[in-house]
């Protein structure tokens, strides 16, 4: 996953780029980009690490202009260090176009081949973005006849991406002198919103993003997600056209964006995250209630942040107090999206602490929203005896995560989680823990959805079905063979 932000405005939008990346930090920590027009000049500024550091007073005064997008970026596909490969992607025919992209595109060898040789494009990165960007530009190079651009051509070049492109993509794009280009995937799998505020006597502002946490937190109106397969086109002057231009979309949203990616207080799909959450602890303690031993739990505790919500739910359902014992290094961003497995390890010691009085002699329920690697599970449980617990019992929100996740989450190896190949209880031999219990998939799916007009989730790395044609055995073992450096 990613962040990704598109503004169009007919003010300087340098500062509610850059704004709305603060508030989608959580999606990426790597790097970050932003790039502006101020009528056909594409001005960009990218650096490595969060959006704090990377942009100084001179950077954001090098960004005029009325219409932006920006991106933090979480690799899936390339290198997390590599500079060119940090987003926004440029390239400069037909007309000038810059793209920011949350997803990963399971096609890419195809692609490759392709774009080299039929479409004659050098490809300067591993990056599946850079190949996105290509494949659109080639596209709308091949409708455009006069010297203008209509929204005809626009839109049949998004359909012509979605027939030769596969994978999740929620893509964002500035045409240099015409306008922004949004669409999401015929499957929705990643996110995106469009929302706007009135500007000047007639008009509006338009924003489109990964979450409506950065719509709602800077006085936007959410409008409504983007449909799977659909493309949103806001005109320089602020007009907004939508088609759907896909053949077959169908909403299938990714179940790891409610489980851990997106902020709680989010609402996607016409879900709201934090209650998607809190629903999960409810069906949580009804598992932990079936397997486990009453009087064998004192206190419940999360693992802070993503598991509060789950966590609180938990202990209500159960009866049980609820009890905080990590106190959190603010300091400390989200361990999973960090890039090696030697720095995520540190950073959950530097990140969590555990307070002896809170553990001492007693018997406790930790809840985590997901165990993925197990890096964070392996510490807490040592952190837990550590700290004198008794008996420590580990239970998951999510249900083991199986296979690979090839649609924008960093998982692509099998044998890099904890939960591969392994039962339940060799699983909680490995973490330490006295007890596992995780969530069932059904319980997940149903917790999720619920209320919705969502009915199906992508959920693979659960159950090890890909909703996209592409992912076989053999593309699983060349992606664990060529995995993210
Ligand atoms: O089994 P693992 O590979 O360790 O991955 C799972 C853990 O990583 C995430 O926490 P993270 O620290 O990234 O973020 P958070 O503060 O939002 O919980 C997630 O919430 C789990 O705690
Ligand atoms: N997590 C993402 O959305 C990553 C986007 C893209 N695949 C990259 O690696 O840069
Ligand atoms: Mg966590």
């Amino acid at each position: 996953m990613c962040g990704i932000v598109g503004i169009v405005s007919s003010e300087p939008v340098n500062q509610l780029v850059y704004d709305s990346l603060l508030l989608l930090q959580h999606r990426g920590q790597d790097s970050t980009g932003i790039a502006t027009t101020d009528g056909n000049t594409l001005h960009m500024r990218k650096a490595a690490g969060q959006v704090r550091e990377a942009y100084r007073t001179r950077d954001m005064r090098a960004l005029p202009g009325t219409m932006g997008l920006g991106h933090v970026r979480y690799a899936t596909k390339g290198s997390a260090r590599n500079e060119e490969e940090t987003q926004p992607f440029y390239v400069n025919a037909p007309y000038g176009i810059v793209l920011v992209h949350n997803g990963n595109l399971t096609n890419t060898r195809e692609l490759t081949d392709e774009l080299y040789r039929v479409d004659r494009r050098h490809l300067n990165t591993t990056s599946d973005t850079e190949l996105l960007i290509n494949i659109l530009a080639n596209e709308l190079q091949a409708q455009i006849s006069g010297t203008d651009l209509d929204l005809d051509q626009v839109f049949t070049s998004v359909s012509r991406v979605h027939e030769r492109v596969e994978g999740s993509y929620a893509c964002i794009a500035l045409i240099a002198g015409h306008g922004l280009l949004a669409f999401r995937d015929p499957y929705g799998i990643r996110p995106l919103v469009l929302g706007r505020r009135p500007l000047g006597f007639v008009g509006f502002e338009w924003i489109v993003a990964s979450e409506t946490v950065a719509l709602e937190s800077q006085g936007y109106e959410v409008v409504r997600d983007i449909e799977p397969g659909e493309a949103v086109f806001i005109t320089r002057s602020g007009e907004m056209h939508s088609r759907q231009c896909a053949a077959n979309p169908r909403l299938v949203p990714c179940a790891f964006e409610y489980v851990y990616l997106a902020r709680p207080d989010s609402i996607m799909n016409g879900i709201s995250v934090y209650e998607a959450r809190l629903r999960l602890g409810d069906r949580l303690a009804d598992t932990v209630a079936a397997y486990t031993p009453m009087g064998d739990i004192d206190v419940v505790m999360p693992i802070p942040d993503s598991s509060r919500p789950a966590a609180m739910q938990v202990a209500q359902k159960l009866g049980i107090e609820y009890r905080e014992g990590f106190y959190k290094n603010r300091y400390v961003g989200r361990t999973f999206i960090m890039p090696g497995q030697a720095e995520r390890k540190k950073s959950v010691r530097q990140k969590l602490n555990a307070m002896g009085s809170e553990f001492r002699g007693k018997n406790i329920l930790i809840v985590d929203d997901s165990i993925v690697r197990g890096t964070t599970s392996r510490e807490i449980v040592d952190m837990a005896r550590a700290a004198g617990a008794n008996k420590v019992t580990f239970s998951s929100a999510a249900p083991p995560v199986r296979f690979p996740h090839v649609y924008g989450i960093n998982m692509p190896s099998r044998r890099e989680l904890v939960a591969y190949g392994k039962k339940i209880p060799e699983i909680a031999t490995e973490i330490g823990a006295d007890y596992l219990i995780y969530q069932e998939v059904a319980d997940m799916q149903s917790a999720i959805v619920q209320g919705s007009r969502v009915t199906d989730l992508e959920k693979s790395c659960f159950d090890g079905r890909y909703v996209t044609g592409t992912v076989t055995e053999e593309y699983l073992r060349w992606v664990e063979a060529t995995q993210l450096s």
